[in-house]
């Protein structure tokens, strides 16, 4: 629909008040009609009581007609003195003999209603045939030297009209002046109403505007959070991000590690660098108690992880979640009134997409961690290895340090599933697994190899360092009590081959091989024993 301009706007209204004012302007005129009539009227009787009272205290029959004619010439009003019978008397508009010649007043209303009733006041509103204008009569009998007679005062009517004229003239101009102030005011109030109307719609458009920029860069952040492939990547992304949407605001990330059952901020910005590592539980946070985002407005309760942004006036916590479970906590502080609250549709959006990211990431992580591990025992698997004797070899080359290559093999495992069934087999190779964990640096990389074959890389590790560890593997799996099931199952014996880059004359694709041939020798040789290649090889 068409907007419509504050005149048409008002017009309906204008036209509305205009009847109203006319309306109005004829009930008052008729008012007004009224209110005259009756002003002349009393003002009339006031006259006759007067002029009565005067001429009963002060007439005599002698003097009457000439008191009468001097009342006349003082109110301007016409006189005439009538007998009970009618007659007139004596008339101020009229010589003597012209009123002694007039004919009975006796039926003329105003005298009639005095004549029956003596005590009352006729007044009558009518035409005159003697003067040939309306007039206004009024009549009250009297007593004058013991007779009854009666007074009649009249006036014409035009002055009625000519006071009722100036009484309309002054309606009606104060009337246009309040039509004119009306209509005036309206116009004022329509422009303006039109003007804040122009605003709003301003208003809305920018705020559309924003809305739609907010939600292209949210996105294009969407989009970049999901290409990418570290956690490194996405807090850059999201440090940036935030950065440049919500400049007037800090913030920080902490990623929740199960394994403690603690978050630790990774990445924060536009705050002190202490934030970053800072660790919290889960108890510290409303926004992680209650399951939802929590905005604290100034002076507000804090989280407790908050130590160091206590005086931040606003803050929201955003819990990210995926599928029910936790992942991190986005944390944002403003000192600008308001902010956060007015960005908090962006930012719960922002922390939704962020969720779905991290969560995408942990897939990865599992899914990498699965590519590259075995899934019994938990150690790497055989892809890695060939992997991480690439990128071991490389810097003992360059560095010129020894890096010690362990074959391990279970002796005769065949016979022991056999005898105490496949899943105690499974349970043995898993506890020597944790034996070989325990024993190693966090550099060495163990590995399964395959079946009851493992391999370990022990890098910067001489010949009789990795004897001294195999050794001790040795006897850490002979030592260790191996309950399955309610039943004590026997301790495995190993045969070890250990190979020594680049002491050995191995290479990058014979190590293997080489380490493979030294465990070879020891199940040659009796088994349970550890046998290193350079000794074969003399
Ligand atoms: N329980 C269990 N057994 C496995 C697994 N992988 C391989 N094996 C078994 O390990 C045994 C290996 O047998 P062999 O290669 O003959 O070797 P061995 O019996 O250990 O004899 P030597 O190596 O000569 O001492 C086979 O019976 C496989 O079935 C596994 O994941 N779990």
């Amino acid at each position: 629909m068409n907007q419509l301009s504050y005149k048409q706007l008002i017009a309906l209204p204008v036209i509305i008040v205009i009847l109203l004012i006319i309306y109005s302007s004829y009930l008052m005129s008729r008012q007004l009609e009224e209110y005259a009539r009756f002003s002349h009227q009393e003002d009339q009787l006031l006259t006759l009581n007067h002029a009565v009272h005067y001429l009963e205290n002060h007439g005599t029959t002698a003097n009457i007609i000439q008191q009468i004619n001097t009342i006349s010439q003082i109110t301007g009003k016409r006189l005439t003195l009538i007998n009970l019978q009618g007659e007139v008397l004596a008339d101020s508009a009229l010589k003597q003999e012209e009123a002694e010649a007039l004919e009975n007043h006796g039926q003329r209303p105003e005298v009639l209603s005095v004549i029956q009733n003596l005590n009352s006041i006729g007044i009558s509103w009518r035409y005159s045939n003697t003067l040939k204008t309306n007039l206004l009569y009024t009549t009250k009998s009297l007593q004058i030297n013991n007779s009854t007679l009666l007074l009649r005062v009249a006036m014409p009517q035009t002055e009625v009209y000519q006071n009722l004229s100036i009484y309309r003239t002054l309606f009606y101009i104060s009337g246009t002046i309040a039509l004119l102030i009306v209509t005036g005011t309206g116009l004022l109030i329509a422009k303006y109403i039109n003007r804040r109307i122009e605003e709003e719609h301003q208003v809305l458009e920018r705020k559309v505007q924003e809305r739609t920029q907010e939600i292209s860069a949210l996105n294009d952040i969407s989009a970049l959070f999901s290409a990418c492939t570290d956690y490194e990547e996405l807090y850059l992304i999201l440090t940036s991000s935030c950065q440049q949407l919500f400049p007037k605001a800090s913030g920080a990330l902490a990623i929740y590690h199960s394994s403690k059952a603690l978050f630790t901020n990774v990445t924060s910005w536009n705050l002190n660098n202490s934030t970053t590592h800072h660790t919290f539980s889960h108890d510290s946070c409303w926004a992680l108690k209650v399951g939802r985002p929590y905005y604290k407005k100034i002076n507000a309760i804090g989280c407790a992880h908050n130590t160091d942004h206590q005086l931040a006036a606003n803050q929201l916590c955003i819990p990210l979640t995926a599928r029910g479970e936790t992942l991190g906590l986005l944390q944002l502080y403003s000192d600008e009134h308001n902010y956060l609250e007015l960005n908090r549709t962006t930012l719960s959006t922002l922390g939704e997409n962020l969720s779905l990211a991290l969560a995408g990431l942990i897939l990865l992580d599992e899914l990498r961690t699965q590519a590259l591990h075995d899934p019994l025992t938990g150690l790497f698997n055989r892809r890695h290895l060939d992997e991480a004797l690439k990128s071991e070899v490389s810097p003992a080359k360059r560095n010129n340090t020894q890096l010690a290559t362990m074959m391990i093999d279970a002796d005769h495992f065949k016979r022991y599933n056999d005898i105490h069934g496949h899943d105690a087999g499974d349970y043995v190779l898993q506890a020597l697994s944790k034996s070989i964990l325990e024993i190693l640096r966090s550099e060495d990389i163990a590995c399964r190899y395959g079946g009851e074959e493992f391999v370990i890389l022990l890098p910067q590790t001489s010949q009789q360092d990795s004897i001294e560890i195999a050794k001790r593997l040795r006897r850490v799996t002979r030592n260790t009590s191996l309950q399955f099931k309610g039943k004590t199952l026997p301790n495995l014996s190993l045969s070890i081959g250990i190979t020594i880059f680049p002491t050995d004359s191995a290479t990058e694709n014979n190590i293997l091989k080489q380490a493979d041939a030294a465990m070879y020798h020891a199940k040659q040789h009796g088994r349970d024993q550890i046998v290193c290649y350079g000794d074969i090889q003399t």
